[in-house]
């Protein structure tokens, strides 16, 4: 798929902007703080219902404006959609494709996909375990959208869950006979239940994921390698019940392999059996697809705390092509970004990664400056500067 046509108001510094597209390689440059990370930022916000770079709305919407508008074209094959999101932060967002009555922001996922490389990545290999997460649940959105729904629902019960254990844990720590936690059983199951359908998803997505980002380090970094993905869940190793369980370590274990949804449901329940005392002392929920992570190896040893500091770019690098890989073999490609990435990359990689990307569907790249763009990314150019962008 690609963007044929995007319009913002009132976004990041941008007051209005009519940014027409086209497939390919377009290539947007301009000095430092001209807003052209802002433009990349606004596609893939579309993917993702967020922002690479903040993690509220807030900062996304123009200051002194009250909501901001993102509305793209997007073509895939014969197909032409138009989608919009109009955030106001504070209040709900609202939604619409192809100009038609209001529907939930997430309806719009799986419209536009992209996938994004960006300086943050770095954070993919050497930041925590959360960052891992964030980007396993944005590829897993990406190919199954329904997720979003489930994610969401996580979130929530997760939520409830802790108000119950915090408000338990104080009424012990004042010196009081306890609550009655006889609900904290339904919301396990509840847990366990929405938690089984995350893990599942996850998995998947890591084993189909393995063997393209090995591929992908090896193009990045040849001769180098192997990596593996191996998924750490906080609840494998914790379901002997008592005490015993209670003090194994916080950092979980490997995930059991090919476990359908139901095993993985017990396998959750008995892990919150397990740890229940430790979670009414400490108010909080300890075990849970929310405290897994995902652990990229590079050779026998994790890539985090030993990898070097270009291994850690490789590696970062083969994460996101492999997810691109993913995506576009599973049928709609989508639009890669490459915002300010070249400047952080040696030569090598550089004209590596260029070559690799250079006939996707559609090359967004953004650059401060034009020589720090490998000559293979031939295509449209753009000049942003004082909030315009201008097709050269
Ligand atoms: N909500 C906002 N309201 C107004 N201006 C904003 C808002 N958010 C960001 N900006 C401004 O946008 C500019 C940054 O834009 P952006 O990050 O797109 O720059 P860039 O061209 O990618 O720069 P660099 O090359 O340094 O990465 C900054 O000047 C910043 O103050």
């Amino acid at each position: 798929m690609h963007v044929t046509h995007l319009s913002l108001a009132d976004f990041r510094s941008y007051a209005r902007i009519e940014v027409p597209l086209g497939p390919g390689v377009c290539v947007f440059v301009g000095a430092n703080g001209q807003g052209k990370t802002n433009l990349v930022e606004a596609v893939g916000y579309l993917a993702t219902l967020g922002s690479h770079r903040v993690s509220s709305d807030a900062p996304l919407v123009r200051a002194g404006a009250e909501r901001a508008v993102i509305r793209a074209s997007v073509t895939q094959g014969e197909r032409s959609q138009l989608v919009e999101i109009e955030l106001n932060p504070g209040r709900a967002n609202r939604a619409r494709i192809n100009r038609s009555s209001q529907v939930r922001p997430r309806d719009v996922l799986g419209i536009v996909r992209s996938v994004l490389f960006a300086p943050e990545d770095l954070a993919l290999v050497k930041g925590d375990p959360g960052e891992r997460r964030r980007f396993l649940d944005e590829l897993v959105t990406a190919r199954v959208p329904r997720m979003a729904g489930v994610r969401s629902d996580y979130d929530r019960v997760l939520k409830q869950r802790n108000t119950l254990l915090k408000s338990a844990a104080m009424a012990r720590r004042h010196g009081g006979r306890g609550m009655d936690l006889s609900t904290l059983d339904v919301w396990d199951q509840h847990l366990a239940r929405v938690g089984a359908e995350v893990l599942v998803q996850r998995a998947d997505l890591v084993a189909a994921l393995g063997p393209l980002a090995d591929k992908a380090y090896g193009d990045v970094a040849p001769g180098g390698g192997p990596v593996t993905l191996e998924y750490r869940s906080s609840a494998a190793g914790r379901n002997a019940g008592g005490d015993d369980a209670a003090e194994q370590s916080t950092d979980g274990g490997p995930a059991p392999g090919g476990a359908g949804r139901e095993e993985l449901y017990e396998q959750l329940l008995a892990a919150l059996g397990a740890v229940r005392r430790q979670e009414v002392e400490r108010g909080v929920t300890l075990v849970g697809p929310h405290r897994d992570d995902l652990v990229l190896k590079l050779g026998e040893l994790p890539a985090k705390g030993y990898a070097s500091h270009g291994e850690s770019w490789s590696y970062a690098l083969a994460l996101r092509l492999a997810s691109y890989e993913l995506l576009r073999a599973e049928g709609n490609e989508p639009v890669l970004v490459l915002d300010d990435v070249f400047a952080e990359l040696d030569a090598r990689r550089r004209e590596r990664l260029a070559e690799l990307v250079a006939q996707g569907e559609q090359v967004l790249v953004t650059a401060a400056v034009d020589d720090d763009v490998p000559g293979v990314l031939s295509g449209a150019r753009f000049s942003v500067a004082d909030g315009a962008v201008e097709r050269l």
